[in-house]
């Protein structure tokens, strides 16, 4: 059946989302085992690293609250389950919680977070946040997207809570907030979504949507890199 999961009503058994993860195995890794992400783990993390990431991703969140915002109004119009915008408006008050984070965290370290000038990276990953915004991008893009970006986050930072890792001290809070449990059950909750609209999308959109993953494994890429301070 061309373009079908499905088939005498069954549905396939590797999801969409699995199939993806398969096939850009290499990339995901990449985004998920960064150097900078296994500096953390083993303990060597540079701290001048962490302070630039830190900086760095306070203007990044600023960016994505209107771009989850844009997430919720798609929902809103698209989407007939209302399940959808309570997943979403908890990722919104989330969001809220994490920028007070942000503020404590980089008071903690002595670091400004007025004027700081974002870098290219960061300039352009909020530049592609801002084009999934538009009205003629589809809801299981943008939720697509949005999952993505959020288990990077997740999947990078629980690495740096399991039992062998050597995490400083002072940075396990950090860990913590993306690498939690409750974070974790928020991502299984957006995969689900994505999953649902990606197994009735029509094909266009479904390569879009896969696409945009690539797009946000490869923004995450950038953005770690970053940390370096060699952009
Ligand atoms: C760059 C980046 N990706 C994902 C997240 C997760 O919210 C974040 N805070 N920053």
């Amino acid at each position: 059946m061309e373009g079908s999961n499905e088939e005498e009503g069954k549905k396939s058994e590797v999801s969409v989302i699995e199939t993806w993860l398969r096939k850009h195995r290499s990339l995901y890794v990449g985004a998920t085992r960064h150097p900078f992400i296994r500096s953390i783990r083993d303990g060597t993390v540079d701290l001048s690293s962490f302070k630039r990431w830190l900086e760095q991703d306070y203007i990044f969140v600023r960016a994505f609250v209107p771009f989850v915002a844009g997430v919720l109004l798609k929902a809103w119009k698209e989407s007939f389950e209302s399940t959808d915008i309570d997943v979403i408006l908890s990722g919104v008050a989330s969001l809220n919680d994490e920028i007070a984070w942000f503020k404590k965290e980089a008071s903690k370290w002595g670091v400004s977070l007025i004027n700081i000038v974002p870098q290219k990276a960061n300039q352009e990953y909020c530049r592609f946040l801002e084009r999934l915004m538009s009205s003629d991008v589809e809801y299981t893009v943008a939720i697509t997207a949005f999952w993505a970006i959020e288990s990077v986050y997740q999947d990078s930072f629980a690495h740096c809570l399991e039992d062998d890792s050597k995490t400083p001290e002072e940075l396990k809070e950090t860990c913590q907030r993306w690498g939690n449990d409750g974070f974790r059950q928020y991502c299984r909750a957006l995969q689900s979504i994505a999953e649902r609209q990606l197994e009735k999308a029509p094909d266009d959109v479904r390569e879009k949507a896969e696409a945009a993953f690539l797009d946000v494994l490869e923004h995450e890429v950038e953005f770690w890199n970053m940390s370096h301070g060699d952009t």
